[in-house]
């Protein structure tokens, strides 16, 4: 298997997270964090600071490493390497993109239904500030046929 290595920052604030809905590309019509693509001679962390700012128009001086999740879809030979960050704080406007159309939504509201299949699983973690490693299996965009979910004490 090959790793791509990606990004996905949630940003958290008492009783509510920041969403952007993604309006193309992959995982177009899901509400999610903001990430992308880790590009040659940047940082994972440089990645997600810049995919934040591009995606909702924030920046944060508090980005918390806290999970790192694998992803296989069965057929293919590129596993997902999905490095997520939590920041509790942040400056500026959330702001529409090209990419991601932003929300605020209450804590007991978020719409599960409308993203990734696997967030029902570590969103909970994440808002309880737990740091974990996980992996999925995917049967295409769907269906996940294998989870693994730890928490651990430090990434
Ligand atoms: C750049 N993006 C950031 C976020 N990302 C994913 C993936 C994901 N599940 C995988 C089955 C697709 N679940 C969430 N919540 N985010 C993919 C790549």
């Amino acid at each position: 298997f090959t790793r791509k290595l990606l990004t996905l920052v949630l940003v958290v604030q008492p009783g509510r997270v920041l969403l952007g809905m993604k309006k193309r590309g992959f995982g177009a019509g899901k509400w999610n964090g903001f990430g992308g693509k880790v590009n040659p001679g940047e940082s994972i962390e440089q990645a997600a600071r810049r995919e934040l700012l591009e995606e909702s128009g924030l920046t944060t001086n508090t980005l918390e490493k806290i999970g790192n999740i694998t992803f296989e879809f069965v057929g293919e030979t590129e596993l997902m390497d999905v490095h997520i960050y939590r920041a509790d704080e942040y400056d500026g406007e959330p702001t529409e993109s090209e990419e991601m159309r932003p929300q605020w939504f209450d804590i007991d509201k978020i719409p599960y239904g409308k993203m990734w299949a696997d967030d029902i699983f570590w969103f909970p973690l994440m808002l309880q500030k737990k740091k974990f490693l996980g992996y999925f299996k995917f049967h295409g965009h769907d269906v996940i046929l294998e989870q693994k979910l730890n928490e651990v004490q430090q990434l």
